[in-house]
């Protein structure tokens, strides 16, 4: 018995030693490291706290805007930007008139984030250890190390968004790397042709709504013939006519725009 459990364990080992020389002759590609996790995070409808309210704060507050969060900011009345006492006077954000309060602002209700853009280093490192300890993702401006995560530069058109990080190597950099991104793609409609195959997707998924795999693979493989073949500028054109009329093609190749325009008109 006991030499049977010892044969068994020596052939796994030695079946284990030739998976790894197997793997090894594949060379997968190293990967460096040293970056951060880059994500399209979801803050819908979800409570946000900015502290401060000058410039940084107001820069703040349009990414949170931008993201349809629901902004509180936390400032006397006397540090609060023109833009951010235009944009309280429209509702778009809520204003608490005081300094920030630990036990009233972080335990009465806990926020879902909170991004502080004071001028004071040692409350913001207050605001943070209390952050950590409640579990709150947190950013202070321009202090990476009391950050859960960065700002980058941002470039958006409608639903496209695109954001430029050194991770923390050269902000300024980011910008100039922006401004470049939007230099070339302000020449054309991204953000409406985006918007357009964001509908044409909704309604290939009325047309199959089948979860299984199969339509699945049917689903996907249409959408991202459509999204190559057709131009970003045609794509753009697209009208709820010509949509009820592309989702048509469901069941064979996707018809070409000069196709569709000739069965439109
Ligand atoms: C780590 C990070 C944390 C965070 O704040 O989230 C951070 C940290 C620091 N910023 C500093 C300085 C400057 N920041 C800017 C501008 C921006 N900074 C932004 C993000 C970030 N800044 C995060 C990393 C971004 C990345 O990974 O690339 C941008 C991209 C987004 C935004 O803030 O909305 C926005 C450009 C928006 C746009 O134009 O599109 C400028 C230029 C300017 O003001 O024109 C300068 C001066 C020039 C220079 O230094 O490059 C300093 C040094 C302070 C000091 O020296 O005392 C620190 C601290 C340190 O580095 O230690
Ligand atoms: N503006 C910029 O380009 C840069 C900003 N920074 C950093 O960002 C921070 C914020 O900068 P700005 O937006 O220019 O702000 P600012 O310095 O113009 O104003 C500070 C704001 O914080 C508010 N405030 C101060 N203590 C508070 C507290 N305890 N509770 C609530 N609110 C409080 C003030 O009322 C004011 O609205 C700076 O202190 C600096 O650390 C750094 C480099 C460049």
């Amino acid at each position: 018995m006991r030499l049977c459990v010892i044969t068994i364990r020596n052939c796994t080992e030695y079946a284990v030693d030739n998976r790894l020389s197997d793997l090894e002759d594949q060379k997968f590609a190293d990967i460096p490291g040293g970056g951060s996790l880059v994500v399209a995070w979801q803050v819908k409808g979800k409570p946000v706290i900015v502290v401060g309210g000058g410039d940084v704060a107001t820069g703040r507050v349009a990414h949170l805007l931008a993201a349809d969060a629901v902004v509180t900011v936390i400032c006397p009345s006397s540090g609060l930007s023109p833009e951010l006492q235009y944009r309280v006077s429209r509702k778009q954000v809520s204003h608490i008139s005081r300094t920030f309060d630990i036990e009233l602002d972080l335990r009465v209700s806990v926020p879902s984030m909170v991004l502080v853009a004071i001028d004071s280093p040692s409350t913001s490192t207050e605001i943070y250890t209390e952050c950590k300890k409640l579990k709150i993702p947190v950013n202070v401006a321009d202090v990476p190390g009391e950050c859960d995560f960065y700002f980058g530069s941002m470039y958006r058109d409608g639903p496209l968004q695109i954001m430029v990080s050194t991770n923390g190597n050269g902000p300024k950099m980011a910008s100039l790397v922006r401004r470049r991104i939007e230099e070339d793609l302000k020449e054309e409609p991204f953000g409406l042709a985006i918007e357009k195959l964001g509908e044409l997707r909704r309604r290939v998924r009325e047309k199959v709504p089948g979860s299984g795999k199969g339509d699945m693979r049917k689903r996907m493989r249409w959408v991202s013939q459509i999204s190559e073949q057709w131009t970003i500028a045609q794509l753009a054109k697209l009208d709820d006519d010509m949509i009820a009329k592309v989702i048509d093609y469901i069941n064979d190749e996707p018809p070409s725009y000069e196709q569709l325009i000739l069965i439109t008109s």
